[in-house]
């Protein structure tokens, strides 16, 4: 499993701070992070990659300075973002996907064999040559994801995954990421998600005040908008 640590970390956009006092080590298997809207969730995901890098302190990816080695970080750890019109690059489903291992070094034959497992395990196996403009706000979602995931990343970093999917493809979904041998850590405001996950960070006005199992941290998430 790898290992995430933030240490002493703060972010401000100018004068605005909207992190601070961050301690953590990740190291469980499926970690969420959960809390009100413009908390800092966000800006702690994209911390894990290096797409924000901390103004005060410093974060490590097994041991990479993700200010300081940012490609190499990213190479370890794939981000789907909220809207997938932000990552969805090529005309047709199966192309973006095999965008993703144009770097890969590998075979035609096989790149072909990883899009067709993808396409299937991410319930897209119908639609490898529907343009990619046309697919739905949840299909598109799921096609990020897929993107992203036959990179085969050590770590996957997700912010809200589910916010377009209908209740099966939010099911398909839960079942992937219980699936997965890598290490995810995902921001969501779909707590049922949640609960099979070995930790619950819950932040709040950009502190994390709470921290534990699924059950305690959105017992304490609740008390806080009660
Ligand atoms: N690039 C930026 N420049 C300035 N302020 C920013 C920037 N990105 C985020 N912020 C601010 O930082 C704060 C935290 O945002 P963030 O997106 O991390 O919150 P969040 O908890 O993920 O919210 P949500 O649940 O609504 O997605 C917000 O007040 C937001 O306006």
């Amino acid at each position: 499993m790898s290992e995430i640590v933030f240490e002493n970390v703060g972010h401000s956009f100018g004068e605005r701070t909207v992190l601070q006092q961050i301690n953590l080590r990740l190291s469980e298997q499926r970690i969420g992070i959960v809390g009100a809207n413009g908390s800092g969730k966000s800006t702690l995901a994209r911390m894990i990659n290096g797409l924000v890098v901390p103004t005060e302190g410093r974060v490590q990816v097994n041991g990479l300075d993700t200010a300081k080695k940012g490609r190499d970080v990213r190479k370890q750890v794939g981000f789907v973002f909220t809207d997938p019109n932000h990552q969805i690059v090529m005309p047709t489903v199966a192309e973006d996907i095999e965008f993703s291992l144009r770097r890969s070094g590998l075979g035609k034959a096989e790149r072909a064999a990883k899009v067709a497992s993808v396409l299937e395990r991410y319930g897209l196996a119908g639609h490898a040559d529907h343009p990619t403009h046309q697919l739905s706000g949840g299909q598109k979602q799921l096609l990020a994801l897929a993107a992203i995931m036959v990179t085969e990343p050590n770590v996957l970093v997700a912010d809200e995954p589910t916010t377009l999917l209908d209740l099966r493809n939010s099911r398909l979904i839960s079942s992937v990421f219980e699936s997965l041998d890598q290490q995810l850590i995902v921001v969501t405001h779909q707590l049922d998600l949640l609960e099979s996950f070995e930790r619950v960070l819950v932040v709040d006005q950009g502190r994390v005040v709470a921290d534990g199992s699924p059950a305690d941290s959105i017992d304490h998430y609740r008390s806080l908008v009660s």
